[in-house]
Formats: C-alpha cells, sequence, structure tokens
C-alpha cells in the first residue's frame, strides 16, 4: 500500500485551559479530496496552522509521504510539496494578476522574497506564469491589477498561485468563503480537475461543495474528530447531525 500524502496522528494544541485539538487523527491519500467540517471554533484554522508549520503542536505526529515534519519550519514543508491556500487571500493588490503568479512561481524555486531582482523582465519566468494562467478562467485578467479584480477571482488566483508550487499535498481553507453561486460552481470546477495533480485536505463550511467534492469527509468538533467517513455515510450519522443542529447549522 503507498503511504499516505499525509498521516496526522494524535495531534494536540492547548491554549492555556483549551484543548484546541484533541488527539486528532487523520489522513489524506493519493487523488483524494478529504473535506474538514466543523461548526464555528471546533479547532480547524488552529489544525490546518499546525499541518503547514506556522503553528507547534503539543503532542502528536505529522508525517509527508511518510516522513515525519513534525519538527520542519513551514518553508521545509512547502518544499516536501505542501502548499496552503488562507481563509483571506494573501495576494499582492497593487501588482498585476501576472505579477502575482510569476513571483509564486519564483518564490516556488526557493528564490527569496526580499531579496528577488526585478522579475518583470525575466520573460522566460512571465511566460511560465502565463501558461501557469492558461485554462483557469483568469488568462484575459493577466494585466489587471488585483485589487481591481472580484472576490471570486481573487480566490481562483490564491489558488493558482499555490499551484505554481507544483504541490503534492494542497491545504485549502475556505475556498468557497463569500462566493455567490455562479462563482462557487467554478471554484469547485477547478478543484475537481486538480484531483489527478494533488491530495487535498479542504475545510470547508459550504456543505454544496463538500458534498459535490469530497471523497471522505472528518468532522470535528471541539478539537476533537467525532467521525471520518463516506459523504453519505457522514449525512446520516447521527452524532455529526446533533453537532451540528447543536450549534443551529444545518447538517
Ligand atoms: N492563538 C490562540 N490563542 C488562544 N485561543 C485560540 C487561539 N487560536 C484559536 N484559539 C481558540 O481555539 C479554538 C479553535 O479555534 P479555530 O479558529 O481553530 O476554530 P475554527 O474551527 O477554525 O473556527 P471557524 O470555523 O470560525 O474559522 C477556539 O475556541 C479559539 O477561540
Amino acid at each position: 500500500m503507498t503511504a499516505p500524502l499525509l498521516q496526522v496522528t494524535g495531534l494536540v494544541k492547548r491554549f492555556g485551559g483549551l484543548t484546541a485539538t484533541d488527539h486528532v487523527t487523520l489522513d489524506v491519500v493519493p487523488g483524494e479530496i478529504h473535506a474538514l467540517i466543523g461548526p464555528n471554533g471546533a479547532g480547524k484554522s488552529t489544525l490546518i496552522n499546525q499541518l503547514c508549520g506556522e503553528l507547534a503542536p503539543d503532542e502528536g505526529r505529522i508525517a509527508i509521504d511518510g516522513a515525519d515534519v513534525t519538527a520542519l519550519s513551514a518553508p521545509e514543508r512547502a518544499r516536501m510539496g505542501l502548499a496552503r491556500t488562507f481563509q483571506v487571500t494573501c495576494l499582492l493588490d497593487e501588482e498585476t494578476v501576472l505579477w502575482n503568479v510569476a513571483m509564486a512561481l519564483d518564490v516556488g524555486r526557493g528564490h527569496s522574497f526580499r531579496f528577488w531582482r526585478d522579475i518583470r523582465r525575466d520573460e522566460g519566468l512571465t511566460a511560465e506564469a502565463r501558461r501557469a494562467l492558461a485554462g483557469t478562467g483568469l488568462e484575459g485578467r493577466a494585466g489587471v491589477t488585483v485589487s481591481e479584480l472580484s472576490h471570486g477571482e481573487r480566490k481562483q488566483l490564491e489558488l493558482v498561485t499555490a499551484l505554481a508550487q507544483q504541490p503534492r499535498l494542497l491545504l485549502l481553507d475556505e475556498p468557497m468563503a463569500g462566493l455567490g453561486h455562479v462563482e462557487s460552481q467554478a471554484m469547485i470546477g477547478m478543484l475537481a480537475g486538480l484531483k489527478s495533480r494533488c491530495g487535498m485536505l479542504l475545510v470547508e463550511h459550504d456543505m454544496d461543495a463538500v458534498f459535490a467534492l469530497a471523497d471522505r469527509v472528518s468532522v470535528l468538533v471541539y478539537g476533537r474528530i467525532i467521525a471520518t467517513d463516506l459523504p453519505g455515510a457522514i449525512r446520516e450519522n447521527p452524532a455529526v447531525r446533533e453537532a451540528y443542529l447543536g450549534e443551529g447549522e444545518e447538517a
């Protein structure tokens, strides 16, 4: 059997008396979208921050492709093929779409952001950035300044910049947040098309997107995984329904 792309075992993170991640065990296998759902404050962002190396766990182990990365920094994990998107987009607003993609490609090659040369003059890099934009729906927007993009386009661009690093494993933190119906459908199409390129852990509140995309779903409540199963079984799971209905949300 091939090693999971991501294996999380017994992960614990405490903030004072609060256990935000309570012995979480989950995995993502190649070609899979594994969705992580849970009510507000369940600990989803805290978990993602530990997976990408921005927050140190108190206990437990994180492995990428079988290699223990628990003690590695975020850039070291990125070099091993891990990329993430953020709940709030993280782009350079005053620069063009093309420049943002070129920058992401450059950083993905290990060039330091602080010491970059003028990448606008690097024709090979800008050609590559155009290729990365091809087929994303943003190819006609290459010269547009990011601040002029719609919210949906920003979300799409953030995904393109994450993919510029050629990740094997992508952590998606609420990619549908703030998107309208049409934009959500475009994002769902984009993510579905990526399954053959990388495994994904999808943190998402939009249940239509979760059930359209996920191969498996894990449910996090008060820092604990209460169920991991196929989407159909998760829908019918009484503990899951109670966790959501208890929060006044629809399962
Ligand atoms: N740096 C911190 N210090 C103290 N408590 C924190 C910190 N970060 C998160 N928490 C707490 O940990 C718990 C989990 O928060 P987290 O943001 O991970 O939840 P979430 O599931 O991502 O929520 P949402 O769906 O609203 O984004 C919450 O009770 C939160 O208040």
